[in-house]
């Protein structure tokens, strides 16, 4: 195995560990979308979003990661969650 190699399979499980996590905050997301469409609840909620995208900046420095990269993932899950909700909600 080559150094290429075993980078690219440390890549694969820790792609298998994201994804896995990522279906379950879906799973959590999907029941918040449930319990908005029964209680009239709007999709989006910016107050949550303003402290959820600073305890990430934080989380994200505690582990040296640019904090830019995982707000940008974050605001991409974030709208896929807002449009499922709004499905959920004109069903
Ligand atoms: O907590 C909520 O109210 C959600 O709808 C979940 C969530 C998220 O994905 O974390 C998604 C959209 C909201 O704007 C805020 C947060």
């Amino acid at each position: 195995m080559t150094a290429l190699d075993e980078l690219r399979s440390a890549i694969d499980k820790t792609d298998q560990q994201i994804v896995a996590l990522l279906a379950q905050r879906f799973i959590y997301t999907e029941a918040v979308g449930e319990y908005k469409a029964e209680h009239q609840l709007t999709a989006q909620d910016p107050n949550r979003e303003t402290l959820q995208f600073r305890k990430i900046a934080e989380i994200s420095e505690q582990y040296g990661l640019k904090p830019d990269y995982a707000l940008d993932i974050y605001r991409k899950i974030m709208d896929i969650v807002i449009s499922r909700h709004q499905e959920l909600h004109y069903k």
